[in-house]
């Protein structure tokens, strides 16, 4: 596994830096583009890793996993009333499709569909945002995951767009609380800060049918996990999950500070990172790192 991953580095070497920061959050566009980490945590939660595996960075949209998991647990299936399971082939701010389907997001990994899902636990909850960090301790066994203030602040100075989705779900009457607070919620748990580390322990239940290595307990049903990947194959890197699909054929999840979350199920959960990111919003060299690992372990879900 070592040797692999080392391989993998050696590959991407070129491409890290190439592409661009997300700028239109300006506390990520401080962050330095020539990074790189790699981590893989297999089903019984050994850890092998590579590069800067072990820096913190922003994890955005892949705090949508996890706010997923928290839905999951205080609606399971119910939840898809609210939200759907379609890919949306558009870009993950977009939204056109909120006023022809009449409020009802596509799904839960792009932005409308996530702060519809963070509204469910904002009507469940009343610390929405420490029930996710602390799920998010627990899962990846690091007690010191936090949020980094000064992005959550910058997003919600710039959240325009966000607010804009937010108040038509809401005149749709999908979506039941304060927008402003959801959207606070929403921008703490994007800017929680984790390391490719962190991020593969954290997201092995996914490999693991639905079994936390780490606590020892079930996160997910077996049948939510087969769910929850399915619907990563198909949205997680929005408008690009096709070729994602094409390109690597596993389970995965972007996020705008360059991070990505991959599932092998059966073997490993994998977190790759690099902050520049391609014209998609994904990160160029991360993309490019699990397409070399799917052609090394000759394997994807297809
Ligand atoms: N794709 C992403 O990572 C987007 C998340 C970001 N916080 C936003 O709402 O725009």
């Amino acid at each position: 596994m070592q040797d692999l991953l080392n391989d993998i580095l050696e590959e991407v070497k070129p491409l890290v830096g190439q592409g661009n920061v997300a700028s239109y959050i300006p506390e990520l566009a401080k962050v330095n583009p020539n990074q790189f980490g790699i981590a893989i945590c297999d089903t019984q939660g050994n850890v092998t890793k590579a590069g800067d595996a072990t820096t913190g960075f922003s994890i955005q949209s892949i705090s949508k996993v996890f706010n997923l998991v928290l839905a999951y647990i205080y609606y399971g299936n119910s939840l898809w009333e609210r939200v759907g399971c379609e890919p949306s082939g558009l870009p993950f701010n977009s939204l056109v499709q909120l006023e022809y389907e009449n409020g009802i997001p596509r799904n839960p990994f792009i932005n409308a569909g996530a702060l519809v899902v963070s509204d469910m636990v904002h009507s469940r909850l009343i610390s929405p945002h420490v029930a996710l960090r602390d799920l998010i301790r627990k899962l990846s066994g690091n007690p010191y995951v936090l949020s980094d203030v000064d992005v959550a602040e910058s997003e919600f100075e710039y959240r325009a767009r966000n607010a804009a989705m937010s108040y038509l779900m809401k005149a749709f009457g999908n979506f039941h609380n304060d927008v402003e607070e959801v959207l606070h919620t929403y921008f703490m748990n994007c800017a929680l800060r984790m390391s490719c580390v962190d991020l593969a322990r954290a997201t092995q239940f996914l490999a693991n049918r639905g079994f936390c290595t780490i606590t020892k307990s079930d996160v997910l049903t077996g049948d939510q996990t087969r769910q929850m990947n399915a619907l990563l194959a198909t949205s997680g890197l929005y408008d690009e999950a096709g070729s994602f699909a094409f390109k690597v054929g596993l389970p995965g999840k972007s996020g705008v500070g360059g991070g990505i979350i991959a599932v092998v199920p059966g073997r490993f959960s994998i977190c790759v990172w690099s902050p520049a990111l391609n014209k998609m919003g994904n990160s160029l060299a991360g993309v490019a790192a699990l397409e070399s690992l799917t052609r090394h372990i000759k394997w994807s879900v297809y």
